[in-house]
């Protein structure tokens, strides 16, 4: 029985976050495709309809002017012929078309109730997406000129990416006043910049998909940029380049205040323990950015094995997870993918306790898959969840279930294999992984003693062109602390002996 105050929990129709992930945006889409019919045809109908209106009542006019509305007007009887040949001829037709518009009073019910039972994006999703563009932006570097020449181009890769709609100057000032309200002010500027590069008085009319949009005049978008371009110099002089709350450039923009010589140091980078938050969000940044920050006396000693070692703590494993065949994973990704053990050269003591591991990995059910749209990213953090020793995640399963970018659905050419964007990056080890299809990374959340080491700290870079599904699978201390040996290799030397 369902407790009376939780039944119309049930009744709820479920309305998807539409802006959050590729697989809800490409829901939006064929729900768009069906709605649009629907709307041609109607729109068939209506025009059908205007017409045979239109011209009855200009029939009624000419019987008006006649002086059909006066007492007496039938009684001659060539007004009796015309009257009765107006009704007659013409409203069979009024009747066929006002019958045409009712049979689809379903299509109606279903068109109005999309809102409701499917969803539709509000103005807050709209500035969530260009919040997105704006980030990818701040992390990636487009090109916004070549972006007007219908080309995505980041300045970490240069292999284009066509667009089939190029953002109008309206676009473009929409985009940057989102940046802008988020504090993201380096591509505040940019985008408001070039809004103004783009504006030429008819800018806002000149697209069908701007018909709906609110007017703005260049006054205002001038103002705009100047304030933007104001706040960005005093919040990187008081505040830096980066912090949880705000981005910058790295210089300011205007050029006297950029000569100083506190703008033109050589970033540092602190690896190998935790340091400033703001630190590890600028390591973060250039991580995703494809950067390697470790230095070269690191890198040289790493085995050059495909399931590589990058610290102690972290491993990457190919092939982990293999799909089952004939199964939509998009649909099922919970369910759709099992674990085999790792193949390949990976040293033997990790062979065994991963053995150990990935075998909690097949039987449990329970894991988290994740599907990121694009600009979506998980910020720097840590995974242990504050449980302390027992119970806590002791172990991080990240299992790429995409390739990131990769050929999604649609008719342009795949992006380059060497374009940005899903990295998963660690700012204290200096390194980050591109997500390959079917592996896995694998790091200790805590150390033996278990407390946590937060030098696994962790981000997922935000999405550039395509679509990343990950699963995470965590192994916690609490289910195996009976049996896990304490020294690899040594079943007996169990961390904490059974009670009795
Ligand atoms: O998606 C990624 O690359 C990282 C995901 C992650 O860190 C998490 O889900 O805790
Ligand atoms: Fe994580």
């Amino acid at each position: 029985r369902i407790p009376e105050e939780t039944r119309h929990l049930r009744k709820a129709q479920y309305t998807p976050p539409l802006s959050t992930s590729t697989y809800h945006l490409s829901y939006l889409a064929r729900d768009e495709i069906r709605a649009t019919a629907k709307l041609q045809d109607l729109a068939e109908a209506l025009s059908a309809a205007l017409d045979v209106l239109n011209r009855y009542l200009s029939s009624w006019e000419e019987l008006v002017g006649a002086g059909v509305e006066a007492e007496g007007f039938a009684s001659h009887p060539l007004h009796a012929y015309a009257l009765t040949k107006h009704v007659s001829l013409g409203w069979p037709h009024v009747e066929a078309s006002l019958r045409a518009l009712s049979n689809r009073s379903q299509a109606i019910d279903f068109l109005l109730g999309r809102t409701r039972t499917r969803g539709v994006p509000t103005g807050e999703d709209l500035a969530t997406v260009a919040g997105g563009l704006a980030r990818l932006h701040d992390y990636y570097s487009l090109n916004l000129t070549a972006l007007a020449h219908a080309q995505l181009v980041s300045a970490i890769d240069a292999h284009p990416v066509p667009v089939g709609i190029t953002p109008t100057a309206l676009d473009l000032h929409r985009i940057g006043s989102a940046a802008v309200s988020h504090n993201v002010l380096n591509s505040g500027v940019d985008f408001l910049r070039a809004a103004l590069d783009r504006w030429d008085g008819n800018a806002s009319s000149a697209r069908s998909l701007d018909v709906f949009d609110a007017r703005v005049d260049l006054d205002d978008v001038v103002k705009t940029f100047k304030k933007a371009t104001k706040i960005h110099d005093q919040l990187l002089e008081k505040k830096g380049s980066r912090s949880k709350l705000h981005s910058t450039h790295a210089s300011p923009l205007n050029k006297t205040l950029a000569r100083k010589k506190k703008y033109h140091k050589k970033e540092e980078v602190h690896l190998g323990n935790l340091g400033a938050e703001t630190q590890g969000m600028k390591q973060y940044l250039r991580l995703c950015r494809g950067e390697d920050l470790r230095p070269v006396s690191t890198t040289s000693r790493l085995p050059a094995a495909t399931s590589c070692r990058w610290t102690r703590n972290v491993v990457t494993l190919e092939e982990v997870v293999t799909p089952l065949r004939g199964r939509p994973w998009s649909d099922r990704a919970q369910d759709s993918w099992r674990g085999r053990p790792p193949s390949g050269p990976t040293a033997d003591h990790w062979r065994a306790s991963l053995g150990r591991a990935l075998r909690e990995v097949s039987r449990s059910p329970w894991a988290v898959a994740v599907n990121y749209g694009v600009g979506g990213h998980f910020s720097v953090h840590h995974d242990h969840v504050h449980l302390g020793l027992v119970k806590d995640r002791m172990l991080t399963f990240l299992m790429y279930l995409t390739d990131v970018p990769q050929d999604i659905h649609t008719p342009y050419p795949p992006p380059s294999p060497s374009a940005p964007g899903g990295r998963t990056v660690f700012p204290w080890v200096g390194a980050g992984v591109r997500p390959k299809r079917g592996s896995t990374l694998l790091w200790y959340n805590m150390n033996r003693a278990g407390v946590p080491d937060l030098r696994v700290q962790h981000g997922a870079c935000p999405v550039l062109v395509g679509d990343k599904w990950v699963m995470n699978k965590w192994i916690n201390y609490g289910g195996q602390f009976h049996t896990l040996p304490c020294i690899p290799g040594d079943p007996s030397a169990a961390v904490l002996r059974p009670l009795d």
